[in-house]
């Protein structure tokens, strides 16, 4: 093993966020290593998505460390913040997609725009994406001519296009008909198998048991729990009895 590949990814320490009176970050630690699936779980409120945001830069932290690839990325200059987020892709819960683009266009826009690709090879590119999130004939498809599940696949093409180093999904299948919901984790799954380092905010155990190599539990700001996901869903394991009334092992 590289010594690369033994500095973990992500390094977040101490972690404290608020917004005004409310705190809801509370000194969260998390360590990610390469080619490792985590997901997160915990009751609405509890904090994942803030949490994500703050990996992502895309909210301040009050105090606290976040290590990326070695870098201090909370603590360094806004201006370096789009070069973490090109190394950093974020599926959110509504896509979030160019309305007025085509799929192909959503997935080849970063690659021209910020990394000064050639539109013929963007777009080549793009067309491979959408191949592996199963839209192969989609490329000139509008958002408004597809499914949410084929939608969200498509922020995901869009995601990859930069070669992230971590993605971050935040409850990417919230927004979704049940139907459609399936095909997304599926495409997740693959990508998680392939060893892409990922970081799931999730309310679908399911994916959670079958996909993560870590399962981590956050109530009130911190986590409480973590476990592989043989142990964490275990009906045998001992765990703290606010996750067992989360996983329905406890009456209310
Ligand atoms: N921009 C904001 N301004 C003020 N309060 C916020 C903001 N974003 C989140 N909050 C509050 O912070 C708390 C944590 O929210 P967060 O979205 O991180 O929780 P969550 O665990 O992801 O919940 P859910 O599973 O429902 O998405 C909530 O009380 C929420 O209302």
């Amino acid at each position: 093993m590289s010594a690369d590949a033994k500095v973990p990814l992500l390094k977040a320490s101490a972690i404290h966020k608020s917004y005004g009176d409310l705190s809801v970050l509370r000194g969260v630690d998390l360590k990610v290593t390469r080619g490792e699936c985590l997901c997160i779980v915990g009751p609405s409120g509890s904090g994942k998505s803030t949490l994500l945001r703050c990996i992502n830069l895309l909210e301040p932290i009050e105090s606290g460390r976040i290590l990326f690839e070695g870098d201090d990325i909370a603590g360094a200059p806004k201006s370096r913040a789009p070069a973490v987020r090109q190394r950093i892709g974020m599926v959110f819960q509504n896509f979030e997609l160019f309305q007025h683009l085509s799929a192909r266009d959503n997935v080849a826009l970063a690659p021209v725009k910020v990394k000064g690709m050639s539109r013929t090879q963007a777009l080549e590119r793009a067309q491979m994406l959408l191949e592996k999130v199963h839209l192969p004939d989609k490329g000139d498809a509008f958002p408004d001519e597809l499914s949410g599940g084929q939608q969200q696949r498509v922020a995901i093409a869009r995601a990859l296009a930069m070669e992230p180093a971590l993605m971050l999904y935040d409850e990417p299948t919230s927004a979704l008909d049940p139907e459609t919901v399936g095909e997304v984790l599926q495409v997740m799954q693959e990508l998680a198998e392939e060893g892409r380092t990922s970081i799931v905010v999730t309310h679908e155990m399911g994916f959670a048991r079958r996909a993560a190599d870590r399962v981590m539990f956050m109530d009130g700001g911190l986590f409480v729990h973590e476990a592989p996901p043989a142990d964490f869903f275990s009906p045998d394991a001992t765990v703290p009895e606010r996750l067992a009334r989360f996983l329905g092992r406890l009456s209310h």
